[in-house]
């Protein structure tokens, strides 16, 4: 089955950038720009996720083992980014393209207003047919302040966006149902339902080179396809991959988009970390919240305000183990919520159209 998609995003990790001894694999390196240009030159907007400046400045400097490894990853990110958009530059002219780099940290999408800020950079260098080279900013996110890995960043990047696809390449050949290193683990080709438990098969096991791993991938993928993107996960080692997934020849791992959702949803769904405000919700409202019908967060349906928040804030559903049920935009702020405390007939705490469920 082949996909008719006009925008993408395509999230190439290390290890795919790079040879075992952790220098950068220029002739792959090479063959990704050609199949992202053939990609761009059918009409389709691009916009590349890239991994690798920690592994590019590897092959250009030798850290001190007595320097941690915040300061080394700054060290060898901030040199081996300059070698990974040099390449990629000098790359994408010989296909008459050109490129840009965007460095970012998990602050620069910390409210409305920031996020909106990237959001207007990134569809303006698209609108100039330029192909955006996203990547976090290592040398000046630190430990609480980052991102878990670049899946984290592409699957917000497709959010902001609205693209039709993420493309997740990594180093095997998508999400098994074992063991990758075991024969009788085989790829599971699709996965459709929100909450699947990935724990059981997917460990916590990362590539050589990789942050986050598979299981941090998974969770990001499922959030994404939730708010109506899909996502496919591939072997960014194999010859023609992005080809062969965008025409359905590439065995790898799909997860089938849901029903779109708003802009306003999926700036929501990547704002946990902006919230303010947490509340916790009993079963009744749990259960009414993940039912099919469309259902804003009742006063009668809250057992606790747990901290301060105002109006407007982004706050966070929890259940009564501390679960996070939810993120939401506040109506009013925590004073009047704990006036209106389990009443019924009550103005809605956290409206549908504002409300994402995890
Ligand atoms: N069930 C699984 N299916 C596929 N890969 C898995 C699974 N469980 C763990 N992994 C590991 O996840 C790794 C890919 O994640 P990661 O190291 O983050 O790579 P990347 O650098 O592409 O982000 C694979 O190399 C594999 O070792
Ligand atoms: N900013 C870092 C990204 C690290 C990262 O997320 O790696 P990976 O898990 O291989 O995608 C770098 O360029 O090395």
């Amino acid at each position: 089955m082949s996909f008719n998609y006009h925008r993408i995003i395509i999230k190439i990790g290390s290890n795919v950038l790079t040879q075992p001894n952790g220098l950068p694999d220029l002739k792959r390196i090479t063959h990704l720009v050609e199949q992202i240009a053939a990609i761009k030159k059918q009409g389709i907007e691009v916009v590349l996720v890239s991994s690798g400046a920690v592994a590019s400045g590897r092959s250009l400097i030798t850290v001190s083992e007595k320097f941690d490894a915040v300061a080394a990853r700054q060290l060898l990110a901030s040199i081996g980014q300059v070698k990974l958009i040099n390449t990629y530059a000098n790359l994408f002219e010989k296909h008459e393209m050109l490129c840009s780099q965007v460095l970012v940290t998990k602050e620069d999408f910390r409210d409305r207003l920031h996020y909106l800020n990237i959001k207007n950079c990134l569809d303006l260098l698209l609108q100039h047919q330029v192909l955006p080279v996203v990547n976090e900013n290592d040398v000046v996110s630190v430990t609480e302040l980052m991102f878990t890995d670049n899946d984290e960043l592409a699957g917000l990047i497709a959010s902001m966006l609205n693209a039709q696809a993420l493309i997740i390449l990594t180093n095997v050949d998508g999400i098994y149902d074992g063991d990758p290193k075991l024969d009788t683990s085989k790829v599971i080709a699709e996965i459709n339902n929100k909450g699947v438990d990935f724990s059981s098969f997917v460990s916590s096991d990362r590539s050589q080179f990789g942050r986050g791993g598979m299981i941090t991938k998974t969770h990001m993928a499922q959030k994404v396809a939730q708010l109506g993107i899909a996502v496919h996960i591939g072997n960014g080692t194999k010859e023609n991959i992005l080809t062969d997934i965008l025409e359905g020849k590439a065995p790898h791992t799909r997860f089938i988009p849901h029903k779109t959702a708003s802009g306003k949803k999926k700036w929501i769904a990547h704002s946990e970390t902006s919230a303010t405000g947490i509340v916790e919700i009993n079963a009744g409202a749990k259960a009414a919240l993940n039912s099919s019908k469309a259902t804003s967060l009742l006063p009668v349906g809250i057992s606790k305000i747990k901290t301060d928040f105002k109006k407007g804030d982004i706050i966070k559903l929890v259940d009564e183990h501390n679960a996070l049920v939810g993120l939401g935009i506040a109506e009013y702020g925590a004073e009047k919520a704990k006036e209106r405390l389990g009443q019924k007939n009550q103005k809605a705490l956290v409206h549908y159209d504002y409300l994402y469920l995890q």
